[in-house]
C-alpha cells in the first residue's frame, strides 16, 4: 500500500473499503485528511470505574471486573437476552446483552459474545445501569476484556471519543480509522500556529489540538483542544474576509456629496417626530461614510420597529441633493410596496421622483417601458422594488446609493449583484434581526456596523399570552372595540396542505361569521397576486378592514401603527426570529399592544420558545436564546448562503477568539495584502481550499 497522505481516498485506510467509504461520505469524509477533522460529537468519560455497588447511582456505569457464570433467556417475539455476571469486591452485577431473532442473519451474535465473555477472565463495561423490581443489570454499550486485572485496556480507564454516527459505520470502526490518520497525518496536517500570535488558553499548535480533541486526558483538556483548533479556523476565516475588505476597498469612488439640507431640512421639518439619539448616530456615520473617498459599505442594524427606514431615506435625500439616483431593495412585493408608499407620502413636496419597480408595476409594456425610460433618462431619483427586479433589469443614469432590506434574511457573504449597476455605490443594508456582536462581526465582516439600540419614544412594550383559541379571540373583540385593529396569522393557506392545520382561507370565514362578525375581515395570503395583497394591506393600513388574517406573508415589514393585536396561531411551529418578526408587526404605536400565542405545546423546545417570546421584548435577547437553541447553521440558514461550517469553532462560545482573530488578520492582511510572504503560504492554501468557492470575490490563487 502506498503511503498516506491527507489527500489519500479513505477507502485505502486498512479496514475501510469501498463499501464503508461510502458511509464516511456521509460525515463529510473523503480523504485520510477529512478523518483528522471528523470531531468526536461528544466524549465518555472512562477515566475511572465505579464500584460495581456504586454502579447505579450514576446515569452511565463504567465498571470492571472478573467474569462468572452466562445465563441465555428467550423473551417472546424472537428477543433473547443473555446476562452475564461480573464481579468485583464490592458486589456482582449482571451485564445484558439482547438477541433479535433474524431470518437473515446465520450469525450468532451470542455466541461470540459468550466466547469473549470467558469465565474468571476480565471485563470492562460502559452501559446504562437499569434497576428494576426484582433485577438489576447493565445495559451494555460497549466492553472490553482483558487476561487478568493488570492488563492494559485500550478503551478503558480514559476519555473516549463517541464520533458522530451514521448506518454502516459502528463506533468501533470510526475510531480505528481515526486512529490510524492521527497516527501517521497529524504531524503533517496544515498549521499555522506560527503565524497566529499566541492567545490565552489557545497555546497549543493546530496540530497538537487535533490529537488532543481526538484523545484528550480530561474534558477540559478537551475543551482547550478545541478552542486552539477553532483559533486557527477563525484566523482562517477572519484572513479571508479581511482580503475581501481590502479588495473592495480599493476603488475609491466617483460620487461626492455636500450636506447642502435642500432636501434634508423639509424633510425632517415634515416628520411628525424627533429622531431619537440612535437613528442620529446612524445618520451621522452613513453622512460620515458616504463622504468619504471610499465607497461606504455599512449595515444597519435595529430591532423591529426601531425605525430604520427613516434612517435610510435620509441617506436617500443627502444622495438625491447632490444629483444621484438611490435604490431600495426588498426582499418581498407587498414590503417593496410599503416602502413605496412611506417614501411617497414622506417625499411629499420635496420633489423627488420616486417609482415602484415590481413584477406588477412593469407588468404592462406601456407602463414598463414609461419607468425604465425615466429611470435610464434621470428623472426618477429613487426605485423601489423587489431584490431580484432590480438586480436583473433596470439600467440607471447615475445611481450612487443602493440601499438592501435584508430584514431577517442573511446575504451572508454575498456581494448583491444590485451593487454591479454602479461601479462603486455606497450601500446600506438593513437587518431587523439583531444578533451578537461577535456573530455581526463574522457574517459582516466586510461591512461597517451600526446599531440602532432604542426604540422610539412613547413605545409601550407588548404584552405578549399563551392562550386558548377562544381567549385570544375574546380578547381581540374588546380591542376592536376600542378603535384597535388586529392580525390574525396561520401557518398555512389552504387545507390540502397534508398537515392538518386550520388553514387561513376556511379560518377567514368562519370567524367573519362569529367572533368577527361585527367587524369587516380581510384575507392576505402567499397564494395571491401582488395587486391583490397590495390593495388588501393598502386597506388594511386605511382601516378598510379592522381584522386581517394573514399567512406568513405579513412577517417582514409591515407597518401599520393602529393594529394592536397579534394572533399567532400554531405558534408552537414557528421559529423565535419569525415570532419576533410577526410580533414586531404590533406595538408600533402609541397604544398598548396584544400577542397571543396559541398553539398546542407537546414539545419542550416549542415550550421554551413560547415562553422566551411571553417574557421578553428583546430582539436581542431572543436572538441569542435563538442562536442556542438551533445552532448557528440552522438560525442563519447558512447552507444556502455559503456561510462556512466550523469544524472546532463555536459561534456563541468562542467570541472572544473571533474578536481577537478578527484584529491579528486585518494586521496580517495590511502588512502582506496578495499573501505572498513564504510563511502566509500555507494560510493562502487554507483560505482557498475553505472558501474558495464561497467567497468568489476573493481573488486567491
Ligand atoms: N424617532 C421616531 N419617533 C417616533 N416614531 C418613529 C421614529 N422613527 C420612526 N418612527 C415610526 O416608527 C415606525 C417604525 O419605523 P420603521 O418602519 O422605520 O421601523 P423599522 O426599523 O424599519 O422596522 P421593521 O424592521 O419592523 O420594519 C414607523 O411608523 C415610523 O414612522
Amino acid at each position: 500500500m502506498k503511503a498516506m497522505n491527507l489527500n489519500s481516498d479513505v477507502k485505502y485506510i486498512k479496514g475501510i473499503g469501498p463499501k464503508r467509504a461510502l458511509a464516511f461520505l456521509k460525515l463529510g469524509v473523503k480523504s485520510a485528511g477529512d478523518l483528522l477533522t471528523l470531531f468526536p460529537a461528544q466524549y465518555q468519560d472512562r477515566t475511572q470505574t465505579a464500584p460495581i455497588s456504586e454502579a447505579y447511582f450514576t446515569p452511565h456505569a463504567c465498571i470492571s471486573g472478573k467474569i462468572g457464570k452466562s445465563y441465555e433467556r428467550k423473551l417472546s417475539m424472537g428477543l433473547s437476552i443473555l446476562d452475564v455476571e461480573i464481579f468485583d469486591s464490592s458486589g456482582m452485577t449482571y451485564v445484558r446483552f439482547f438477541r433479535k431473532k433474524s431470518s437473515y442473519s446465520k450469525v450468532d451474535v451470542f455466541a461470540s459474545i459468550k466466547n469473549s465473555f470467558a469465565q474468571n477472565k476480565f471485563a470492562y463495561i460502559f452501559g446504562d445501569a437499569k434497576a428494576e423490581i426484582g433485577a438489576r443489570y447493565i445495559n451494555v454499550q460497549d466492553y472490553e476484556i482483558t487476561d487478568s486485572p493488570d492488563a492494559k485496556p485500550e478503551f478503558f480507564n480514559k476519555i473516549i471519543p463517541v464520533y458522530p454516527a451514521t448506518e454502516g459505520l459502528s463506533q468501533k470502526v470510526i475510531r480505528a480509522a481515526v486512529k490510524s490518520a492521527v497516527t501517521s497525518l497529524a504531524d503533517i496536517y496544515y498549521d499555522i500556529s506560527d503565524i497566529i500570535p499566541q492567545f490565552e488558553q489557545c497555546k497549543i499548535s493546530a496540530r497538537e489540538a487535533l490529537k488532543k480533541i481526538h484523545y484528550p486526558q480530561s474534558m477540559q483538556d478537551a475543551e482547550n483542544a478545541r478552542r486552539a483548533f477553532a483559533l486557527q479556523e477563525f484566523f482562517v476565516l477572519e484572513s479571508a474576509l479581511a482580503l475581501s475588505r481590502a479588495h473592495i476597498k480599493k476603488d475609491p469612488k466617483k460620487q461626492k456629496y455636500e450636506i447642502k439640507k435642500t432636501l434634508l431640512t423639509p424633510f425632517k421639518n415634515n416628520l411628525t417626530f424627533e429622531f431619537t439619539k440612535a437613528q442620529k448616530k446612524a445618520i451621522n456615520e452613513i453622512f460620515t461614510d458616504m463622504q468619504n473617498e471610499l465607497p461606504a459599505n455599512r449595515m444597519i442594524m435595529g430591532d423591529v420597529g426601531s425605525g430604520k427606514t427613516v434612517v435610510a431615506l435620509s441617506a436617500i435625500l443627502l444622495a438625491a441633493e447632490n444629483g444621484y439616483q438611490s435604490m431600495i431593495a426588498a426582499p418581498t412585493e407587498i414590503l417593496a410596496q410599503q416602502h413605496y408608499l412611506t417614501i411617497s407620502n414622506m417625499f411629499e413636496g420635496l420633489g423627488v421622483q420616486t417609482v415602484l419597480a415590481t413584477s406588477s408595476t412593469l407588468k404592462k409594456k406601456s407602463d414598463r417601458d414609461k419607468i425604465l425610460s425615466s429611470i435610464i433618462s434621470g428623472e426618477t431619483t429613487v426605485v423601489v422594488g423587489t431584490h431580484s427586479l432590480i438586480e436583473d433589469r433596470i439600467e440607471f443614469k447615475n445611481l450612487a446609493l443602493v440601499v438592501v432590506d435584508e430584514q431577517h434574511r442573511f446575504g451572508v457573504m454575498q456581494k448583491s449583484r444590485a451593487l454591479a449597476k454602479a461601479k462603486t455605490p455606497d450601500t446600506l443594508m438593513m437587518t431587523a434581526t439583531p444578533i451578537p456582536r461577535a456573530l455581526a462581526m463574522t457574517l459582516y465582516g466586510e461591512m461597517d456596523m451600526t446599531t440602532i439600540n432604542e426604540l422610539p419614544p412613547g413605545r409601550i412594550p407588548i404584552k405578549t399570552y399563551i392562550v386558548s383559541e377562544s381567549a385570544a379571540y375574546a380578547n381581540a373583540v374588546k380591542e376592536l372595540k376600542s378603535g384597535g385593529q388586529a392580525y390574525i396569522v396561520f401557518p398555512l393557506i389552504d387545507e390540502s396542505d397534508k398537515i392538518e392545520l386550520k388553514a387561513a382561507t376556511v379560518e377567514a370565514e368562519k370567524l367573519s361569521e362569529s367572533y368577527f362578525k361585527n367587524f369587516k375581515v380581510g384575507l392576505l395570503h402567499g397564494k395571491m397576486k401582488p395587486a391583490e395583497k397590495n390593495a388588501v394591506m393598502k386597506s388594511f393600513k386605511n382601516k378598510e378592514f379592522d381584522v386581517l388574517i394573514a399567512t406568513t406573508v405579513i412577517e417582514v415589514g409591515i407597518d401599520v401603527p393602529n393594529a394592536t393585536v397579534m394572533i399567532i396561531q400554531h405558534a408552537d411551529r414557528f421559529g423565535l426570529s419569525a415570532l419576533h418578526q410577526l410580533r414586531g408587526r404590533i406595538g408600533r404605536g402609541k397604544k398598548q399592544s396584544y400577542c397571543y400565542l396559541v398553539g398546542s405545546v407537546k414539545s419542550e423546545n416549542a415550550r421554551k420558545r413560547l415562553s422566551i417570546m411571553a417574557q421578553t421584548n428583546n430582539g436581542f435577547k431572543i436572538a441569542q436564546e435563538d442562536l442556542q437553541m438551533r445552532g448557528p447553521g440552522e438560525f442563519m440558514g447558512t447552507t444556502q448562503h455559503g456561510f462556512p461550517e466550523f469544524k472546532a469553532g463555536d459561534l456563541i462560545k468562542d467570541a472572544d477568539i473571533i474578536e481577537f482573530t478578527k484584529d491579528c488578520a486585518r494586521k496580517l492582511i495590511e502588512d502582506d495584502p496578495k499573501l505572498e510572504k513564504s510563511e502566509n503560504l500555507t494560510l493562502k492554501k487554507l483560505i482557498a481550499q475553505k472558501f474558495a468557492d464561497k467567497l468568489k470575490f476573493i481573488n486567491v490563487g
